[in-house]
């Protein structure tokens, strides 16, 4: 990437009590994209949002801002602001004086603060809120005030945590779409971070699917899904079929006890892998038109396609068909040479650990930065 990023993590390393969060990170990010951090539960994305913003200092490595580094620069000097899924609003200031805070606190004119609140209240869809008390407001609502405050400062750029991860699937699927408008007018650079792959897909200029404190892969939402680099991404991102083969030869591979053509090669002879086959890419059709047939075992109606288990010599294969099939019928699997994945072997076992959220201990870090920022400005 020749251009300089507008934000670079380089050699990142942060432990907590001795556990490792994020290990030698490395991200570039482009100045007007759309970022989203994709990962299970715990894997170190809201971390990482925070070092961005200046709520964590890493134990090792820099953060870069237009390519100055801004490891010392405190939270409120950086050209970057938060929203948080719980929307952290001033519940006794009303829509206006929400939005205005931060171009109070750095001095504007009211005639300034009244256009932008204006406009940026617009941009929400909020005309005609200006007074009222946030307290009276809905989710979506407070969500859209927490958005035009973080907008109104003008932010270079703008982290969004799991912002949408409290409101009902049908305002989340609005908010979605209006979020994406929103950067595209603005040109803001948006980090957002969610677990959820389908918004990730939906919403994202290029999608960094994390585990574990590592970057699996990055890319477009078109190249993750269809060309995921290992199981765990190919599992994480939509459902998959994972099985364990051997790669006989170059186009060659050995799973189900059977063996397939592939597209795949560079893997050594025999060697172990990773076979990776999405449910929508299997065809269906008479027991002995493939090698690969079996029971059907379930059959769940999914509003456009059917989603069919079907057991063959005891693995639980998935697939996802128009058609309907009964349960307790034979039935042929097909597949494509295309449609088989071959990965390296991944240690990946399959399971999302544990997990804990800090966020209200970072919700009360913007609260003190905010004051911070406000006393500053009180002082000169
Ligand atoms: N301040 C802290 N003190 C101790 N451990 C922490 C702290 N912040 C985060 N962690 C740990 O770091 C790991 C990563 O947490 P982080 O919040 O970054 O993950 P996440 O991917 O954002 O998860 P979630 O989606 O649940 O918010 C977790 O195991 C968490 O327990």
């Amino acid at each position: 990437m020749g251009e300089t990023p507008i934000i670079e993590l380089k050699n990142i390393a942060v432990s907590f009590d001795g556990e490792a969060v994020l290990k030698d990170f490395n991200l570039r990010i482009r100045g007007g994209e759309f970022v989203t951090l994709l990962g299970p539960s715990g894997c170190g994305k809201t971390t990482t949002l925070r070092i961005v913003g200046g709520f964590v200092h890493p134990d090792q490595g820099d953060v870069f801002f237009n390519g100055q580094k801004i490891n010392d620069v405190p939270p409120h000097k950086r050209e970057v602001n938060t929203i948080f899924q719980k929307y952290a609003l001033f519940p006794h200031l009303n829509v206006y004086d929400n939005v205005a805070f931060g171009m109070r606190v750095h001095g504007k004119s009211e005639k300034e603060i009244k256009s932008t609140v204006k406009n940026m209240l617009n941009m929400v869809n909020l005309n005609g809120f200006a007074h009222r008390n946030v307290n009276r407001l809905s989710g979506g609502q407070q969500q859209r005030v927490a958005i035009a405050r973080a907008l109104a400062n003008h932010p270079k750029v703008l982290l969004l945590d799991e912002p949408l991860g409290a409101l009902d699937l049908k305002l989340r699927k609005d908010m979605q779409a209006e979020l994406k408008k929103i950067q595209q007018q603005t040109g803001i650079t948006f980090i957002f971070v969610t677990h959820d792959q389908e918004e990730a897909l939906s919403m994202s200029d290029t999608v960094v699917v994390m585990d574990k404190g590592e970057i699996q892969q990055i890319g477009s939402p078109q190249d993750i899904y269809n060309e995921p680099k290992n199981a765990f991404v190919a599992d994480f991102i939509g459902e998959s079929n994972i099985l364990d083969g051997v790669m006989v030869d170059d186009y060659l591979a050995e799973f189900a006890g059977q063996r397939f053509r592939c597209v795949d090669k560079g893997f050594a002879k025999n060697e172990p892998v990773d076979v990776v086959i999405r449910p929508e890419d299997i065809d269906v059709v008479a027991p002995d038109e493939s090698p690969l047939s079996g029971v059907v075992t379930s059959v769940t109606f999914k509003g456009v396609h059917y989603e069919i288990i079907v057991d063959v010599a005891g693995f639980k294969w998935m697939i996802q068909s128009t058609d309907f099939q009964e349960e307790g019928s034979k039935i042929g699997l097909l597949l494509q040479p295309d449609d088989i994945h071959i990965m390296k072997k991944s240690e990946y076992s399959g399971m999302f650990g544990d997990y804990t959220t800090f966020s209200d201990e970072m919700d009360e870090d913007i609260l003190a930065s905010q004051r911070e920022e406000a006393e500053e400005e009180d002082e000169i």
